[in-house]
């Protein structure tokens, strides 16, 4: 098969931008005047107005073209019928099924899936409400209050953002802590301030080879022994999540004590499984199973709606007419909602690591990007340090702005405030400011010819920088469902037209295995080095300072 980029569709695409690259989009919208309407969509509770972009109908068909002919329905289909599109370390990709209430079995070399899945999800209730009702107790015939979740990657950033994000709907009595990285001082930090007696120890890890988790659940155990909690006495304080049982009851964890789940599940979408047994204890399992809801419900949009209304494959589409049609290589997120503040980092993980990535699936080397670097951080913050760049830059850095039409506080002008700025924002990228208004803004102050004609430079704000908002009616923990799945069928129907393997992650391996030879020389003073130079001599300076 040929490469995406030397297909007729890209070469429209190619011509199109061309083409466009001369109009500005304030000449869009003054030719348009229902262009807002036509460029809008909609679906479970969330709203995306993307008119700020640098699109006319012909371009968002030319897209539509782009993505008929990389077969992005049939790959849809594939993934969600339970097919090996995982190729390189075959296996199926059904975080789906993870959320599939639709009754209808999941086939997986042919078993279906569902009723290990929905037995998982009554255990993970059962827990829950054990935990909640103080029913399950520590050792000393305590109550639960503290929750120690132990993961790192997917089996972090998902528990631990979309627990943030729903601090309206936590459950009182019971915080949840996170800890990911080896650093010592994540974990300390963490004991240091818990009771032994009231303090359950999730371990997740998909794979239970994860030295970070590993480490730090021994860390842990090595704690709760040194406090006076007894062999017996973990079972009742430690639980593990993972797809790898044998080593999960090696470790100690008590095989009643393990949540599974199962190699068709990524790890950067494994929210869904019981690696979101931390969202669940801190909401409590209906608020949790809410969650799932919306991310079903989201799926049912993402294989129904015509791709022209379909949410996902619009963002997508976009994506991918910015990356490789001109040359943006990050895309910024900016969540306006303190909650959600930790958005961006989870769907960094999710599109670096699903997209990054540089042969397709029939074995060819690209010659194009295959997505953005992915980054941002909440509104209004943003706007007084790094928005600097994306309004005068010379980069182009689309953006998704993100607001709850309400929230759960009524704190004076607070929301209006926040959401004039998130609104103002999305305008002054677009519009910019011309050279003539930036003079006309300085005629009163008095400047001669030339200094006015010199500081008005400097305020010209070239606008035509795209933007997409995305509007929830509130942040509850359906529409954040749903608003993860989104971000998910985005980053596939990229994934489908660059035709790569969006579900492996050889790349983050290298390092792994260099780390434990580095390791072995650290833990070993005498051991001759032979790294190249500047290795060994980071590791000298090491054992010299330790
Ligand atoms: O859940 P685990 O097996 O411990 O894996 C944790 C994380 O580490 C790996 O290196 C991958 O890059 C991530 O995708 C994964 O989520």
């Amino acid at each position: 098969m040929s490469l995406v980029s030397d297909t007729p569709a890209w070469q429209t695409l190619t011509d199109l931008a061309n083409t466009l690259s001369s109009t500005h989009m304030r000449e869009l919208f003054a030719q348009d005047a229902q262009r807002a309407e036509k460029f809008t969509a909609q679906a479970c509770g969330i709203t995306l107005d993307y008119a700020k972009n640098r699109i006319t109908q012909d371009v968002m068909q030319a897209l539509v073209a782009l993505a008929n002919q990389q077969q992005v329905t049939s790959k849809r289909d594939a993934m969600f019928g339970g097919a090996i599109i995982n190729n390189t370390e075959q296996r199926a990709v059904l975080h789906t099924a993870l959320r599939n209430f639709s009754g209808k079995p999941v086939m997986v070399d042919g078993v279906d899936v569902m009723p290990d899945v929905l037995a998982t999800q009554e255990k993970m209730r059962q827990l829950v409400n054990k935990i909640h009702s103080g029913e399950h107790k520590g050792y000393t015939g305590k109550a639960i209050t503290d929750v120690v979740s132990i993961g790192i990657g997917g089996s972090f950033l998902g528990p631990k953002i979309m627990t943030e994000a729903l601090k309206p709907y936590w459950y009182k009595g019971i915080k949840v802590h996170f800890v990911a990285n080896v650093d010592g001082c994540h974990i300390a930090d963490v004991l240091a301030e818990r009771d032994i007696e009231t303090t359950l120890f999730l371990m997740s890890s998909k794979s239970f080879t994860t030295q970070e988790t590993l480490q730090n659940t021994l860390t842990a155990k090595d704690w709760f022994l040194q406090h006076g909690g007894s062999q017996t006495d973990i079972a009742l304080h430690f639980m593990a999540i993972s797809s790898n049982i044998k080593a999960a009851t090696d470790f100690g964890i008590a095989e009643e004590n393990i949540f599974p789940m199962w190699d068709w599940v990524g790890g950067r979408y494994s929210l869904w499984s019981a690696i979101g047994l931390p969202i669940a204890l801190a909401l409590g399992y209906e608020h949790y199973r809410a969650l799932l809801d919306g991310a079903f419900a989201m799926d049912e949009h993402f294989q129904q709606a015509p791709l022209e209304q379909n949410l996902p494959v619009i963002m997508a589409l976009l994506g991918v007419w910015y990356v490789n049609f001109f040359g943006a290589q990050s895309h910024v997120l900016l969540p306006y909602y303190h909650y959600l503040r930790g958005f961006p980092a989870y769907i960094q993980q999710l599109d670096m690591e699903s997209n990054g990535k540089s042969v397709t699936t029939d074995n060819q080397t690209v010659d194009y990007a295959t997505g953005p670097v992915i980054w941002g951080s909440e509104g209004t913050n943003g706007q007084h340090s790094f928005h600097q760049l994306i309004h005068q830059g010379q980069v182009l850095i689309p953006a998704d702005f993100m607001l709850p039409l309400r929230v759960p506080h009524n704190i004076g002008p607070h929301h209006a405030m926040l959401a004039s700025n998130c609104f103002a924002q999305t305008q002054a990228l677009m519009q910019g400011k011309t050279f003539d208004e930036a003079k006309a803004e300085l005629a009163t102050k008095g400047l001669d010819t030339a200094e006015l004609d010199a500081l008005a430079r400097h305020k010209v704000m070239p606008g035509n920088k795209p933007s997409n908002t995305l509007l929830f009616e509130q942040l509850d923990p359906k529409t954040l469902g749903a608003l993860v799945a989104l971000y998910e069928h985005k980053v596939f129907v990229q994934g489908a037209i660059w035709g790569v393997n969006s579900f492996d992650q050889w790349g983050v391996e290298l390092g792994k295995v260099m780390g434990n030879e580095i390791l072995d020389k650290l833990e070993n003073a005498t051991a001759p080095l032979s790294f190249d130079s500047s290795t060994n001599q980071l590791v000298e300076r090491f054992r010299a300072a330790n």
